[in-house]
């Protein structure tokens, strides 16, 4: 039998860049042969086994075949016979289909390395399209890669254009095409995906929410991109600059759904799309399966961003029930997050990129005041169930005024 290191692990060597995990083809073995060298056998549908030591990855050479719709219609073949260029050639992109042996030899049958150096994501043969998270993984290749000066060849754009009209698409699990976009998501250029995947049409079939904002004018003044498709972009890009957590990023992708609800005789302003989005964006979270931390954070940015924006104006109580709206109380660091969603959307803008925020210390400073209210002294004092409530109400108000007071005062001498 003969190993080689293949796919992600050869292609990020070459790349120089970070690879996590090594998986490993084994050729002209069995799984019998496996098992008694001490492999340990994981894969459900396909021969993978776990080395004894190192517990890395080891496959066996396999060929497929598409039966039917979906992930699960495959007919796998492995055998003693299937050769390194038979695996190599089932695999999605030509810089996934190297294969190194143990004495550092590259075999490239596909031209993996020549695009790497031209920074070029091909797929390898029409075996690409057995598999339609392809499409996505593709994409989330480009969010990754882009940076290194990267792009997608225009076959392979349009062979992605044809899976995803032809419908493929809905028959991914929602587990799977979550799992690629999260990680898609955590990329460098996590705008780059949805770009993508909306340039193909397979954001329209996966998420019909986002690719609805696409052709949605904003007011000119406010918005000099205009258009709600490419402001999503440009918060994504922000958000992705501000922070690497999947929750936030996935918050700022999220924030203007409800402008997809707006109706067309009211464009450019979308009067209470805040809450218009709720419904929309709560349906597309349960669809897609996304964990409950991203959702919550998404539907929070959704329904308050947009008082964020005007909290150096707000009312003192009114910041009090954005505070009581956000959970502050138990979950103080939700309203850091959301601040950064917020940011996100003002320097998503063409032209604002650079811009202040002074709402986001304006808050932290109200919080912070707000939460430094001794709840135990209130108690101590005698005070009984809705009466601590009131009091507790009264000394936040007063925190959050006298915090407002100086920051009024602070604005008036600039
Ligand atoms: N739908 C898929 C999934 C995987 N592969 C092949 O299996 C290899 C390993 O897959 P995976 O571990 O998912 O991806 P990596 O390429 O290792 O990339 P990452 O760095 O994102 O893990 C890929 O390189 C590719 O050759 C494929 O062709 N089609």
């Amino acid at each position: 039998m003969k190993l080689y290191l293949v796919g992600g692990a050869v292609r990020d060597k070459l790349l120089n860049y970070p690879a996590l995990d090594q998986d490993w083809l084994v050729v002209g073995s069995t799984p019998e042969q496996m098992l008694a060298q001490g492999y340990q056998a994981v894969g459900k549908d396909f021969p993978v086994f776990l080395h004894p030591k190192t517990k890395q990855e080891y496959a066996l050479a396999r060929t497929e075949r598409k039966q039917g719709q979906g992930y699960t219609g495959f007919a796998c073949y492995f055998a003693e016979d299937v050769t390194l260029e038979q695996d190599l050639q089932r695999r999605d992109l030509t810089i996934n289909a190297m294969a190194m042996d143990l004495e550092g030899t590259l075999h490239d049958p596909y031209g993996g390395y020549s695009d790497l150096q031209q920074k070029i994501l091909r797929h390898v043969s029409p075996a690409f399209a057995e598999d339609p998270l392809r499409v996505l993984r593709v994409a989330r290749f480009y969010a990754r890669y882009k940076h290194l000066g990267f792009h997608i060849a225009d076959e392979t754009l349009e062979l992605m254009r044809q899976l995803s009209h032809s419908g493929e698409l809905q028959h991914l699990t929602a587990e799977r095409v979550w799992q690629e976009s999260a990680r898609a998501l955590q990329e460098q250029d996590p705008q780059a995906y949805i770009e993508v995947l909306h340039q193909v049409g397979a954001l329209a079939a996966l998420m019909p929410e986002l690719a609805k904002l696409w052709g949605i004018p904003n007011p000119p003044k406010w918005h000099p991109e205009i258009d709600s498709g490419i402001h999503t972009l440009l918060v994504l890009q922000q958000a992705a600059l501000l922070s690497d957590r999947l929750d936030v990023r996935f918050a700022a992708l999220c924030h203007d759904v409800g402008k997809g609800e707006t109706d067309p005789a009211d464009w450019p302003s979308h009067h209470g799309h805040e809450h218009s989005g709720l419904p929309v964006l709560k349906t597309m979270c349960e669809r897609l399966r996304v964990p409950n931390d991203c959702k919550e954070l998404a539907l929070l940015a959704c329904q308050y961003h947009q008082l964020l924006h005007k909290a150096l104006e707000l009312r003192p109580a009114t910041v009090l029930k954005l505070f009581d709206g956000i959970d502050l109380w138990r979950k103080p660091e939700r309203l850091k997050l959301l601040l950064l969603c917020a940011v996100a959307d003002l320097r998503g803008r063409t032209g604002f990129e650079q811009s202040a925020y002074p709402q986001q210390q304006y808050l932290t400073d109200a919080a912070q005041a707000a939460r430094a209210v001794d709840i135990k002294a209130i108690v101590a004092s005698g005070l009984k169930g809705e009466a601590i409530k009131h009091k507790l109400a009264e000394h936040r108000l007063a925190a959050v005024t006298l915090v407002k007071q100086q920051w009024d005062l602070a604005r008036q001498t600039q």
